[in-house]
């Protein structure tokens, strides 16, 4: 069942960023006194990025016992491995790198970058849903992730879906290829719905006064067709950490 969004609001990016990363070192604290292994999504982007880099830089970082958190990806921009833009390069050099051997390699999904064997999104894409199949429970296409983390662009796009696009219509596979992303690269691979719906808890993080309009339309229940971000809900839980810029457009009580 989708859940509700609940909103937090932090006074500005950096804040929020630290805020985000302390919340999710908590909550898989918490967690790992109760169930193992824990199911975490990434998401690119300028908070997501910053969350990562903030829990590198926190002592409580050591209170989670990494080799029990396998890391996904809500999507990734389709580039050769190593590529400064991919999502997971940016995510290795403010986090993954710094756990070290804490975290160990097999616990890591990034999607399929692009080479020879991996010509195209398509193929990265099948791969990825094969991975996610193979850690879900019986009968499930995807893990039950813990957290789901999600950026949202100005568009109001999350992972790569993005508004207007057929990506938002994909409702039989967990993963599709995006090959016309309005933002670059176009070359792309992202969650679709039903995947991001089968997190227990979806976290979208988003700042600045340029995402104030998009927020605004996925609080009040925007078509996804105009606004991705308001389709994005957890069985468990939908949290909204924002910054004062983004919501300056929100109506009181949505
Ligand atoms: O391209 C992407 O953009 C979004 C949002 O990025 P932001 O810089 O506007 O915060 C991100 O969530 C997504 O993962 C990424 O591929």
């Amino acid at each position: 069942m989708p859940t509700h969004p609940e909103v937090v609001v932090h006074p500005d990016a950096p804040v929020l960023a630290a805020a985000a990363a302390a919340r999710l070192l908590t909550r898989l604290v918490d967690l790992q006194s109760h169930r193992s292994p824990l199911h975490v999504v990434l998401t690119g982007g300028t908070v997501g990025i910053a969350t990562l880099r903030e829990i590198a830089a926190s002592p409580a970082r050591d209170a989670v016992d990494w080799s029990g958190v396998h890391l996904w990806w809500g999507d990734e921009r389709f580039l050769p491995d190593g590529d400064p833009d991919r999502n997971e390069t940016q995510a290795r050099e403010a986090l993954l790198d710094a756990l070290g051997d804490a975290l160990p390699a097999a616990n890591v999904h990034p999607f399929p970058a692009l080479d020879a064997a991996v010509p195209d999104g398509e193929t990265s894409a099948a791969a990825y849903a094969a991975d996610l199949a193979a850690h879900a429970p019986e009968g499930a296409t995807t893990p039950a992730f813990d957290v789901l983390l999600l950026g949202m662009g100005p568009d109001g796009h999350v992972a790569s879906l993005f508004p207007g696009k057929a990506t938002l219509d994909v409702h039989d596979v967990p993963v599709v290829a995006e090959h016309d992303s309005p933002k670059p690269p176009p070359e792309r691979v992202s969650l679709t719905y039903p995947a991001i719906g089968a997190a227990r808890e979806v976290w979208v993080v988003a700042a600045g006064a340029e995402k104030a309009p998009a927020v605004a339309r996925a609080l009040a229940g925007d078509a996804v067709a105009t606004t991705p971000a308001a389709g994005a809900r957890g069985t468990e839980r939908t949290l909204w950490l924002v910054d004062v810029a983004a919501v300056q457009e929100v109506t009181p009580g949505d």
